[in-house]
Order: C-alpha cells, then sequence, then structure tokens
C-alpha cells in the first residue's frame, strides 16, 4: 500500500462526524498510505481544498459527498493550469449519487475508498454552461419556479434518495411545458416541453434515467426532451416505457443551445441555474477520473 499516490480527500461537512470513515482513513495511514482530509462548511470550500491539492502536488482529490460535492471538485480540477493536474476520485455520500451510482462506484466505504486512491484513472468529458457554469453528470430543465429546486435538506437526511421521489410527486402540481427552441449539430426542435433532460451521465433526480445511452467519455451530450400537455399520467407511463412514449424527443450534439420566451431553471448536478437562453457544450477529455474497470458509463 506504501507505493499509493498520495490523496487529499475533500469531505462534505455534512458527513464530517462517519466514525466509519474515521477508521478507514487511520487504517489507510497506518498502512502507509498519504491521505489528507479537509472539511467543507458551503460553496467555495472544496474549489480551495482543490488548489491545495495542486499546490500539495497530491496525485487524486478525492470528492467526498454526493453529485454536488463531484461537481464542485471536477468544476474546480478543470480550471487548473499546466500538467500536473490531480486525478478525481469519488466516495459516494451523497443522498442521490446519482453520478458514482451510474459509474458503477462501489458503495461500500473500504472498496469505494480503495478504488478512489488507486483505481485506474480515465480521461472524462466535463459539460459547461454559458461558458462558465459546469456540470459532470446532468442538467435537467423544466418550466415553472419550484420544479428543479433542491429537495429540502431536513427531507433528504431523513428519507435518504426516496426523498427525490417524494419531493418530484408534491411539486409535480408546478409542471407545465412551456415552449421552447432547441438546436444542435444537425438537431433543431421547437414545441412545448415538459422536461427537458441533457446527459453528459444518465441518471439525475435519485435514479431516473433520463438519458440511458450516455457516455462520459464519448464527446457528446445527451437531450431527452418529454414534451406534451403536462397530464401526469403522461410522464408516468414516459418515464416507465420511454419506448413507446410519443412525448419523447432524443438527440445528441457535442453543443445544445436552448431558448424559450419564458425564464426555464436548469438543475446543473443539482444546483439551480435559471435563464431564457443557454449554451451547453461538452468539453472532451477534460478531466482524468478513477472509475471501475466495467464501469458503464465508458465506451
Ligand atoms: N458542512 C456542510 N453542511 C451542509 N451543506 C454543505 C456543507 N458543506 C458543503 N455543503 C453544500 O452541500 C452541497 C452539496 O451536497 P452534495 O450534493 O454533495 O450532497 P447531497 O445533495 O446530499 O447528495 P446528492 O446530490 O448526491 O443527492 C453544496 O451545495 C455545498 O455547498
Ligand atoms: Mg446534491
Amino acid at each position: 500500500m506504501t507505493n499509493f499516490p498520495a490523496s487529499l480527500l475533500i469531505l462534505n461537512g455534512k458527513n464530517a462526524g462517519d466514525e466509519l470513515l474515521r477508521e478507514a482513513i487511520y487504517m489507510l495511514r497506518n498502512e502507509g498510505v498519504l491521505i489528507h482530509v479537509r472539511v467543507t462548511w458551503e460553496k467555495g470550500d472544496a474549489e480551495r481544498y482543490v488548489e491545495e491539492a495542486w499546490r500539495l502536488g497530491v496525485e487524486t482529490v478525492i470528492a467526498g459527498g454526493g453529485d454536488g460535492t463531484i461537481n464542485e471538485v471536477s468544476t474546480a480540477l478543470i480550471q487548473l493550469p499546466g500538467e500536473n493536474v490531480p486525478v478525481m476520485g469519488i466516495l459516494p455520500l451523497g443522498t442521490a449519487n446519482d453520478f458514482a451510482t451510474s459509474a458503477g462506484v462501489p458503495d461500500t466505504l473500504d472498496k469505494a475508498l480503495k478504488l478512489a486512491i488507486a483505481g485506474n484513472a480515465v480521461a472524462v468529458d466535463i459539460a459547461r454552461v454559458n461558458n462558465k457554469t459546469c456540470f459532470i453528470n446532468m442538467a435537467t430543465g423544466g418550466f415553472g419556479p419550484r420544479i428543479t429546486s433542491e429537495t429540502p435538506e431536513k427531507l433528504k437526511a431523513a428519507l435518504g434518495g426516496v426523498s427525490y421521489l417524494i419531493h418530484g410527486l408534491m411539486r409535480m402540481d408546478t409542471l407545465r411545458p412551456d415552449r421552447c427552441e432547441i438546436r444542435g449539430e444537425n438537431f433543431h426542435w421547437q414545441g412545448d416541453a415538459l422536461v427537458i433532460g441533457i446527459g453528459n451521465g444518465r441518471q439525475a433526480g435519485g435514479g431516473q434515467q433520463l438519458c440511458p445511452d450516455a457516455l462520459i467519455n464519448d464527446g457528446l451530450l445527451h437531450l431527452r426532451v418529454f414534451t406534451g400537455d403536462g397530464l401526469l399520467p403522461a410522464i408516468f407511463t414516459t418515464l416507465t416505457q420511454p419506448e413507446d412514449s410519443p412525448n419523447i424527443i432524443d438527440g445528441t450534439s457535442s453543443w445544445f443551445e436552448v431558448s424559450a420566451p419564458h425564464e426555464i431553471t436548469f438543475n446543473l448536478d443539482g444546483e439551480p441555474l435559471r435563464g431564457q437562453s443557454f449554451r451547453i457544450e461538452i468539453l472532451p477529455n477534460a478531466l482524468r477520473c478513477r472509475l471501475p474497470p466495467d464501469c458503464p458509463l465508458l465506451r
């Protein structure tokens, strides 16, 4: 184990009291593995710790948290200059962990830690919105003020992944289709959209496979639009039997432009972004990530 590359674990503060994790880290250190640990308190902390990791020269920065933590760590990593940019490892400790789950990252602490520290590093894509905000997993968009707001923290803490489903049902009444226009390479669609999913990865919202064919190293974004008149039964059929649904538009492109006469809220790996026009582009091979050898998201 002493030959394992040095790591810095960025632990989302929500998980700071995890005693099993503390034991696992001490055990690794006893075996000679160099692993620093930093704990976040709010947005922005992860970015500073990524810079520190880079200055320390560690080979791996481990994102210990959920999709939001992975988002912050990966976004900060792609901004680092030079050649010695650390690789990203993933320790799934969030509520939904959509990216980690769909990537096949083990959900047991020991296995996930081993993979994060010493797994095979693969170049993966990241998506950038309006030249600024990034997402590594998925952007989901919809109309209505509350549709993509984050599941309340208390509900998440009490119910875990199920809370997304419940919260989703609670806010169904706010779902309403609205006009929008979407362009991409060889792609143009205009109509009434209910939900828009643009994926680098495949699933969001605690297991909803919005872009089932997406790969994180194909240089492409996968688009799925749920169209229709906003009747709830339609979206349930659509989610359960997508192949039979007339309410689905699919597309792939290295970029998409979405514009609408009314405000859309996009949820980028769990963080909201509102606006009327979005340009989303893929940045191919933007960072390296330690993933399982049989990762279903790799081509
Ligand atoms: N100490 C802390 N306490 C509460 N929130 C924190 C803390 N540190 C960072 N955050 C915030 O946590 C959010 C990211 O949480 P993350 O997505 O990792 O977990 P999650 O939402 O529970 O999991 P998932 O997104 O997989 O469902 C960010 O908005 C970040 O600013
Ligand atoms: Mg989150």
